[in-house]
C-alpha cells in the first residue's frame, strides 16, 4: 500500500439516505477506502479487550424513563468555557483525513458546520489549520502531541490559537504508541503527497512527558488547556490541581493501552473526584443518541465522537460527516424527549435504572 495516492480511494458516489444509523457507516466505508486506511481507523491495541468493553459497558447500562413531562421545549445547548454550542456532540481529533477522503480536514469542517458541531483537529491534520480555519463556520479546538523539542510544541500550540483554535486538548494518554498489531499487519505508511504539516513527523521519542510539561504550557497558553486521556481519579484529581480548564476521560478508542476500562465505566467515579469543579468531557464507543445520554447522566458535560466521523468522512465527504452527526444528535433528542428529559441539565443520574437497588429488593 505504500505510496498510494489519496485519489486512488474508492470515490463512487454513495446514497447517504441509505444509512439511518451510525453502525452502517463502517460497514460502508470498508468498501470506500483502502485496506490500509481501513485497518488504522477500525483497528485498536493488541485484542481489542478495551475496543469491545468501550460498547457493551455502554450496552449494558439500562435507562429509567420518566413519562408524561413537558419536553415541547427541548433544549440541546451547551456552554464551554464560554463558548456556545447547540448540542453536547463533538468531533473527536482524528489524525489523516486525507487517508479517508480527498478533501480530508476540509470535508470534516464543513460536516462540523453543517451539523452545528465543535471540530477537534488533530494535531496529525493532514491540512494546514489556516485551510481549515477558512472553511469552518463552527468553534475549532486543537489537539496537541507533546514533543521532546519544546520549540516546536510551543510554535505549534501559537500557530493553532493564531488561527482561532479556542482550546487545547493535550492527549496524555499516548507517550509512545500502543501495540497496534492490525496496523503493523497492514504496514501502515503516509501515502506519498500526504503530509501532516502541524507535526513534523511520527512520534518516535519516548518521551518524559510529565506535568512539569503541563504546567509549561500553561505558563503561556492563551486558551483553555484541556488534559485528553485521563481514566484514574487520582490524575484527575492532579490535573484539577494542575488549574487545567477541563479533562477528557478517553481510552483512545481502545488504541493504546488494552485492557483499560470502558471510559463509561471510569467515568462516574471521575466525575464524582472533580464535582463540578471543571468540565469533564468523555469519548469511547458512542454510538447511539442514549449513549450520550448515558454518559451526561453520569457525569459527561459532553461527548465526542472518533471512528464514525472517519467512516462518515470516507462514504460521503463533508456530507458524510454531517449525516453521522444529525443521525447522532436526532437520536439524542428522541432519547431525551422519550425519557421525558427537556434539557441537558435535567440529565442526571435518576435517568439511570439502579439494577443494584432492584437486585437488593428482589
Ligand atoms: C483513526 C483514529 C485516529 C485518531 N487520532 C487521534 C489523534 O490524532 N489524536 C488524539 O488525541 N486522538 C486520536 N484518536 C482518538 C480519538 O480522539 C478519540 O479518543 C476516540 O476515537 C474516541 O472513541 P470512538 O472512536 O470510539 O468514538 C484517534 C482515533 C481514531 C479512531
Ligand atoms: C498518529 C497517531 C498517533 C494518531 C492517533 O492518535 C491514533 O491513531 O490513535
Amino acid at each position: 500500500m505504500e505510496g498510494v495516492p489519496p485519489d486512488s480511494l474508492k470515490q463512487e458516489p454513495v446514497d447517504l439516505a441509505d444509512f439511518i444509523n451510525l453502525f452502517d457507516f463502517e460497514q460502508m466505508a470498508k468498501g470506500k477506502m483502502t485496506e490500509m486506511a481501513y485497518e488504522y481507523v477500525a483497528s485498536g491495541a493488541a485484542d481489542e479487550l478495551t475496543v469491545r468493553w468501550n460498547r457493551q459497558a455502554l450496552d449494558a447500562i439500562k435507562l429509567n424513563p420518566t413519562v408524561l413531562t413537558d419536553v415541547s421545549q427541548l433544549d440541546t445547548r451547551i456552554s464551554l468555557f464560554g463558548q456556545k454550542l447547540a448540542h453536547p456532540i463533538l468531533i473527536a481529533p482524528t489524525a489523516y483525513h486525507k487517508l479517508m477522503h480527498p478533501e480530508g480536514e476540509l470535508a470534516t469542517a464543513r460536516g462540523a458546520g453543517l451539523a452545528s458541531a465543535l471540530y477537534v483537529v488533530s494535531s496529525f491534520t493532514t491540512t494546514p489549520l489556516a485551510e481549515i480555519a477558512q472553511v469552518a463556520t463552527q468553534p475549532l479546538w486543537f489537539q496537541v502531541y507533546v514533543r521532546d523539542d519544546r520549540e516546536f510544541t510551543r510554535n505549534q500550540i501559537q500557530e493553532a490559537e493564531a488561527q482561532g483554535c479556542q482550546a487545547l486538548c493535550i492527549t496524555v494518554d499516548t507517550p509512545v504508541p500502543g501495540v497496534r498489531n492490525r496496523e503493523q499487519r497492514g504496514n501502515f505508511r503516509l501515502p506519498a503527497g500526504v503530509t501532516i504539516p502541524h507535526m513534523g513527523g511520527p512520534i518516535v521519542e519516548k518521551k518524559p512527558f510529565t506535568w512539569n510539561d503541563i504546567a509549561w504550557i500553561q505558563s503561556f497558553a492563551k486558551t483553555p488547556v484541556l488534559l485528553k486521556g485521563i481514566l484514574n481519579p487520582d490524575d484527575a484529581e492532579k490535573a484539577v490541581q494542575a488549574g487545567v480548564s477541563g479533562i477528557i476521560v478517553s481510552n483512545h478508542s481502545g488504541r493504546n493501552l488494552d485492557t483499560v476500562p470502558a471510559t463509561i465505566e471510569a467515568l462516574p467515579r471521575i466525575a464524582e473526584r472533580v464535582n463540578r469543579r471543571i468540565p469533564v468531557l468523555m469519548d469511547g464507543g458512542i454510538r447511539r443518541g442514549t449513549d450520550v445520554l448515558k454518559a451526561i447522566a453520569l457525569g459527561a458535560n459532553a461527548v465526542l465522537v472518533g471512528k464514525p466521523i472517519c467512516f462518515g468522512l470516507a462514504c460521503g465527504g463533508a456530507e458524510g460527516v454531517a449525516k453521522v452527526l444529525q443521525l447522532l444528535t436526532y437520536e439524542f433528542e428522541l432519547a431525551m424527549i422519550l425519557t421525558g428529559r427537556a434539557t441537558i441539565d435535567s440529565i442526571d443520574r435518576s435517568v439511570i435504572w439502579d439494577s443494584f437497588r432492584e437486585n437488593k429488593q428482589g
